[in-house]
């Protein structure tokens, strides 16, 4: 017997299910009825208080969503299971802000068993549910930050939808855009990762679309880009905010209407990709000087997610340093095997400029160099005696936006010291100053 007809629970539909999905949950044992706009006020005899909605956002999304809000305005913590397709209007505001409420979202193309088996996973109890414990986390970690971000992108890897990655430099974007597409139908299907910052302007259109041979000079033959040849797959745009304005237009294509052209073609041809695109900067704010474009953002900003800094993901550096000990150690055999009392204390006090990335390279370089069993605060270069960070006092504020400021401007200066201490108009000496005062290693960062 399944679930749904042991536990008297039952589906609400909102929306019109297909003949096979809606029989489908029938024949699997689940009551079903379809949302009534007219009596959404009533509670849901047939069902108790532990229904669960079924939102089909195929088709006519907008009613469908509506229709949601009214029926969790009467039955908050009502959970939901969306149902997503080519045709839902992934930039309207209203959908946009419901997304990331579901329980869970499915492909409309997944089969009946995608939904069956998610309505499975809806406990009990109802929402909202803070962690599937069942599940392992997708990336290394096990703080609240980082089982919040796994259980999202679990939720999000099924749905054919645009996805923005946010978060400072080394916090795992790539990697997280990587679980993504692990996690997806398309994981039989190329990963293409393109770094947008790391592209010549000239080349940018290129590469990403393509060109016909003559289509310039140097255009000796024909070139696939990299939306071509991951066709089936998955586009990751890092950086995405450096990306040429006459590229935004044309990714905003494949994203409206699913073609590209290749350059010095007037050919549209069609392409099949998922698009994750992750940025560091403030897109909202490169929008307001006109530097990207307010509809590509919109876009692209349909399901979000916010890679946490690793200093807010408490338990975690101990774990990740571990994590990368041990990988290092199987690779090189090095005496280091474990971390001394004062160098998890140095980890935990140190706030991380450089996230994961710098953990790492850290941590290795001190399993290279370290004399003993245990990794000094010495062999990490840390300072031992650096004072907890206490993140509510007005002077741990000023420090911190001082060295978020000093990062932000040694990147956008590409880590040229005499040129962001232009930018931030003070001598080279005071930069190097800044960079010993808040521990930033220049190497680890670039
Ligand atoms: N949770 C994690 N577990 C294990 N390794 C991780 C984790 N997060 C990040 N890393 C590692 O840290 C490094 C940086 O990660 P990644 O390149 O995904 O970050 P990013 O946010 O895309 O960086 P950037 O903004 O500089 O492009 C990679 O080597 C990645 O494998």
């Amino acid at each position: 017997m399944s679930r749904g007809e042991s536990t008297g629970r039952c589906v609400v539909w909102v929306g019109r299910p297909s003949v096979e999905e809606h029989f489908g949950l029938i024949r699997a044992g689940w009551r079903t009825l379809v949302a009534d706009p007219a009596r959404l006020d009533s509670a849901l005899p047939e069902c108790g208080e532990t229904a669960i909605a079924v939102v089909d956002l195929r088709a006519g999304a907008q009613a469908a969503v509506r229709v949601l809000q009214e029926l969790r305005d009467n039955h908050p913590g009502l959970a939901w299971i969306g149902l997503t397709g080519q045709r839902t209007p992934a930039n309207d505001p209203s959908i946009q802000h419901v997304l990331p409420q579901a329980f869970e979202l499915i492909d409309g193309t997944s089969s009946l068993q995608a939904l069956r088996q998610a309505l499975q996973r809806v406990p009990a109890d109802g929402i909202p549910v803070a962690f599937d414990d069942d599940q392992p986390s997708v990336m290394t970690g096990n703080s609240p930050a980082i089982r919040a971000l796994s259980q999202n992108i679990r939720k999000f890897a099924p749905v054919e939808l645009p996805l923005l990655i946010t978060g400072e430099t080394g916090t795992g974007k790539e990697m997280a855009a990587r679980a993504l597409h692990q996690l997806s139908g398309r994981r039989e299907k190329p990963f293409a990762a393109i770094n947008c910052g790391a592209l010549p302007a000239n080349l940018v259109q290129s590469e990403l679309f393509g060109h016909e041979r003559g289509a310039f000079t140097g255009a000796t033959a024909r070139r696939i880009g990299h939306f071509e040849s991951a066709d089936g797959g998955t586009v990751f745009l890092d950086e995405i905010g450096d990306l040429p304005l006459d590229a935004q237009t044309n990714l905003l294509r494949v994203l409206q209407e699913g073609t590209i052209e290749r350059i010095g073609s007037c050919q549209s041809i069609k392409v099949n990709v998922r698009v994750l695109a992750a940025t560091h900067v403030d897109l909202e704010k490169a929008v307001a000087q006109g530097r990207f474009r307010e509809d590509l953002f919109y876009r692209l900003n349909v399901l979000r997610l916010r890679m946490p800094p690793l200093r807010e993901r408490s338990g975690d550096i101990e774990l990740l340093a571990q994590h990368f000990l041990d990988a290092f150690r199987e690779n090189y055999g090095t005496r280091a095997r474990a971390f001394s009392t004062a160098a998890r204390r140095a980890m935990n006090n140190f706030a991380w400029p450089g996230n994961v990335r710098e953990l790492m390279n850290r941590v290795q370089r001190a399993a290279v160099i370290a004399d003993d069993a245990l990794i000094t605060p010495e062999d990490l270069e840390l300072n031992a005696d650096t004072p907890g960070i206490d993140k509510d006092s007005l002077g741990s504020a000023r420090t911190s936006a001082e060295r978020e400021a000093i990062v932000d401007c040694l990147r956008a200066s590409a880590f040229n010291i005499s040129e962001c201490a232009r930018r931030l108009r003070v001598s080279r000496v005071t930069v190097y100053r800044l960079c010993k005062k808040h521990q930033l290693a220049l190497d680890q960062l670039r």
